[in-house]
């Protein structure tokens, strides 16, 4: 790595100067004018935290559970699609880092490696989540599902905000399409090939017939506990919990999807009052700092997840980049949480917020 990364804007410079163009406006590009990209980032600063002091804070531990599985932090990896594409270690490299880190990885239907293939390219034993997009092929869908519950996968994502691709300008200006020698097993086993497809083209190969009365199938039918990622308003968090979904994911896909709506630290508060507990909230988009996570706990999520700093250690330096900001992250967020005086995740609670 050509200069030494001390926060997560810098790996971001560094995967810019390592990636051509179309990839590059691929992985950070937003929707349209990308009004709700930038407000993702912009939004975690408007929730100022409040410290309490003179709190004994010698001893403080990042570590949580999220879905009643002990990680070292609340921060988890979230679903990305194409990782082969930004380093060779892809999905099982980080798969890998989110291992040595201590949390949960989440692969995308949409990876360049089956779960299979990173199940075996990873610690057995840690533990993993899939996100399922589901295809107007259900065969895909339900094939890729059923690997990843025979290896070892311990929740499901279904990801319900991209009946189609999001307008994203950076590719309509890159012409970006998937380039030769990078596949996607979903994507073959649905169309014969996945060079040259577009994100346009992926989306088309979308269910957007997929209702309410799929999810509650979907979660009925689910060996796995469900999250249900890609809520926005109050009202449809609580119609996923009364079906059944063990946890909501408040993502507006990193500002990817539909332009223009709010920031996700500005939807988090409302979903999490609708819910009232009968879930765990996640929450995605924008999240930079570890005082951002504090933002988001105190607002009363169980975690958060990261999409492109992930992505963008990937690029840097593989799995270790991908570790390194991991790893970078945590301490931000220990040293947040010692200057706000909770020594642990629980005592990040909504008063600590000005
Ligand atoms: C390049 C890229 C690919 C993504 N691919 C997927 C995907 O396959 N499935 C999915 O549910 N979300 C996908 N997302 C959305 C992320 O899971 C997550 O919601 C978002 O990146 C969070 O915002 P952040 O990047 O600001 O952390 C993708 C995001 C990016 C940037
Ligand atoms: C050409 C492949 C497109 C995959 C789409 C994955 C995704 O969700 C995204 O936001 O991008």
């Amino acid at each position: 790595m050509p200069i030494d990364p001390c926060c997560l804007a810098d790996y971001e410079a560094l995967a810019q100067e390592l990636l051509d163009a179309g990839p590059h406006g691929y992985f950070a590009g937003g929707a349209g004018d990308e009004r709700t990209l930038r407000a993702n980032v912009a939004a975690w600063g408007e929730h100022r935290l409040l410290p309490r002091v003179l709190v004994d804070v010698h001893d403080v531990s990042t570590a949580t559970t999220v879905l009643g599985t002990p990680v070292s932090m609340p921060v988890l990896v979230a679903p990305v699609a194409l990782q082969k594409m930004a380093h060779p270690d892809g999905e099982a490299g980080m798969a890998r880092a989110a291992a040595a880190a201590g949390t949960i990885m989440t692969l995308s239907t949409i990876a360049t490696s089956t779960p299979s293939e990173v199940a075996t390219g990873a610690p057995a034993d840690a533990p993993r989540w899939f996100q399922v997009y589901v295809l107007s092929d259900r065969g895909v869908t339900r094939t890729l599902v059923e690997e990843a519950e025979a290896c070892g996968f311990t929740a499901l994502v279904l990801t319900v905000d991209a009946p189609r691709a999001g307008r994203r300008e950076c590719d309509l200006r890159t012409g970006f399409a998937v380039p030769e020698g990078i596949d996607m097993p979903a994507v073959t086993s649905a169309t014969g090939g996945s060079a040259g497809i577009t994100p346009a083209g992926f989306f088309s190969l979308m269910d957007t017939t997929l209702s309410w009365d799929d999810l509650e199938t979907f979660v009925a039918d689910s060996p796995l506990p469900v999250l249900v990622k890609g809520i926005h308003h109050p009202a449809d968090a609580r119609k996923a919990v009364e079906r059944g979904v063990a946890g909501v994911v408040v993502s507006n896909h990193g500002g990817r999807q539909l332009d223009n709506v709010p920031a996700t630290a500005d939807m988090l508060g409302p979903v999490v009052d609708a819910v009232a507990g009968a879930a765990e909230i996640l929450v995605d988009g924008g999240i930079r700092r570890g005082t951002d996570v504090c933002a988001a706990l105190a607002l009363g999520a169980r975690a958060v997840l990261v999409g492109r700093p992930a992505l963008w250690g990937l690029t840097a330096g593989g799995e270790a980049g991908a570790l390194q900001v991991l790893k970078l992250l945590q301490a931000e967020l220990e040293l947040a949480m010692t200057l706000l005086g909770c020594a642990r995740v629980e005592d990040i609670t909504a008063d600590r917020l000005a």
